[in-house]
C-alpha cells in the first residue's frame, strides 16, 4: 500500500484552539507534553496517523504576535516554516471573526503564494449560530483562495475527522518519517535531545564541534516509575569525538549529569540517561528532509 507523510503547520492567533485541535488529532498521550514543547526550540508538536498517512505537525513560533508595522523581510523569514510545510491550516475563531490579528495572517499568507495547500478551519463553531458561519467563511474565502474550508469545534470534536482525512490526502507519497512506535513520545524524545545538546553547548562553548547532533534512540518507561533514556551524540569526525568525551570522559560525564538533572526536573521523576558518541560523517545528508523544512531538531542550530 502507498504510504504518505509530510508536514502540516497549524497557524492562527493565540487562543485560536491550535493546541486543542492538535491534541484531538494526535491523541491524549502527547497532549501532556505539547504545551511544554513550546518552551523549547523544538518545532515538532506531534504526529498523527490517518490510514497509511503520517501527519507531522510543526510549530511556527513567533509569527503572529500583533505588530503594528511588519517588516516584510522579517515576515518572510518567519513564514518560512509555514511555507515549507506541505499543508497549512489557518484557524480562525468563529465568534471573533476577522480580527486585526487574522488580517495580519492573511497578509502573511500571500507570502506563501498559492492557496492550494492552505486550508481554513473555522473553529469554535459551537459558540455561534450556523447562519453566521457561512458569512464568515465567504468573507475569508474572498480574501484568500483557500483550498478547502472546514467548520470545526476542536473542543467537541466536530469536523476534526474530516479535516484529518483531508490533510492525509494532501501529503506527498513518502515513506513514514518516524517509526510508528515512537510517535506518541516523539516530542518528549526531542525535548530530551535538546536538553543534552544545550548542556554540551554550555560546556564546550566555541569548542563545540560543528555539525553535532543529538538523538534520543530509546525511551523506556520502567515499572518503578523511572525512565531509561538512551541518546546518541553524532559528530562528523573522529577528532570531534575526543572533544565531546573530554579528558578521561570528564566532559561527557558532566554533560550527562546536567542533562539528567534537568530532565528529572522536567518529568518530575527519576531518569537514567545513557549517552554515547558516534562518528557519522554523512548524517547531514541523511537528515536532508528535515533541514529542507528548516527544522532544527536534528542539529539544534
Ligand atoms: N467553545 C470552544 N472553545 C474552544 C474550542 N477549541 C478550543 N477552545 C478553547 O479555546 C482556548 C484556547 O485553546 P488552545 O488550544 O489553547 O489555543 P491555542 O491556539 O493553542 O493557543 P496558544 O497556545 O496561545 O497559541 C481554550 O480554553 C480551549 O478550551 C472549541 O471548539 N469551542
Amino acid at each position: 500500500m502507498t504510504t504518505r507523510a509530510g508536514f502540516v503547520a497549524l497557524i492562527g492567533e493565540p487562543n485560536a484552539g491550535k493546541s486543542t485541535l492538535l491534541n484531538r488529532m494526535v491523541g491524549a498521550k502527547v497532549s501532556i507534553v505539547t504545551h511544554k514543547v513550546q518552551t523549547t526550540r523544538t518545532r515538532i508538536r506531534g504526529v498523527a496517523m490517518e490510514g497509511e498517512a503520517q501527519i507531522v505537525f510543526v510549530d511556527t513560533p513567533g509569527l503572529f504576535r500583533p505588530r503594528r508595522r511588519l517588516d516584510r523581510a522579517m515576515v518572510a523569514a518567519a513564514w518560512g516554516g509555514a511555507a515549507d510545510a506541505d499543508v497549512v491550516v489557518l484557524m480562525v475563531e468563529a465568534h471573533r471573526g476577522i480580527t486585526e490579528g487574522v488580517e495580519t495572517i492573511l497578509e502573511g499568507l500571500e507570502e506563501i503564494g498559492s492557496g492550494r495547500k492552505v486550508a481554513l478551519a473555522i473553529n469554535k463553531i459551537d459558540r455561534v449560530p450556523a447562519e453566521k458561519l457561512l458569512g464568515l467563511a465567504e468573507d475569508l474565502n474572498s480574501r484568500y483562495g483557500f483550498a478547502e474550508t472546514f467548520m470545526i469545534s476542536a473542543e467537541r470534536g466536530h469536523g476534526v475527522d474530516d479535516l484529518r482525512q483531508w490533510l492525509a490526502g494532501k501529503l506527498p507519497e513518502s515513506p513514514w518519517l518516524y517509526p510508528e512506535d515512537q510517535i506518541a513520545d516523539l516530542p518528549m524524545r526531542m525535548i530530551a535531545a535538546e536538553m543534552t545538546r544545550e548542556k554540551l553547548t554550555l560546556r564546550l562553548h566555541q569548542e563545540l564541534p560543528y555539525q553535532l547532533t543529538v538523538e534520543t534512540e530509546n525511551w523506556e518507561e520502567r515499572k518503578d516509575g523511572s525512565a531509561r533514556v538512551d541518546q546518541l551524540i553524532y559528530v562528523v569526525r573522529d577528532g570531534h569525538k575526543g572533544i565531546v568525551l573530554g579528558k578521561r570522559g570528564e566532559t561527557i560525564k558532566a554533560v550527562s549529569q546536567a542533562a539528567r538533572a534537568e530532565l528529572e526536573e522536567f518529568l518530575d521523576r527519576k531518569v537514567h540517561l545513557f549517552l554515547q558518541v558516534k562518528v557519522r560523517p554523512n548524517w547531514l545528508e541523511e537528515s536532508e528532509r528535515y533541514s529542507e523544512m528548516g527544522l532544527d531538531f536534528k542539529d539544534g542550530n
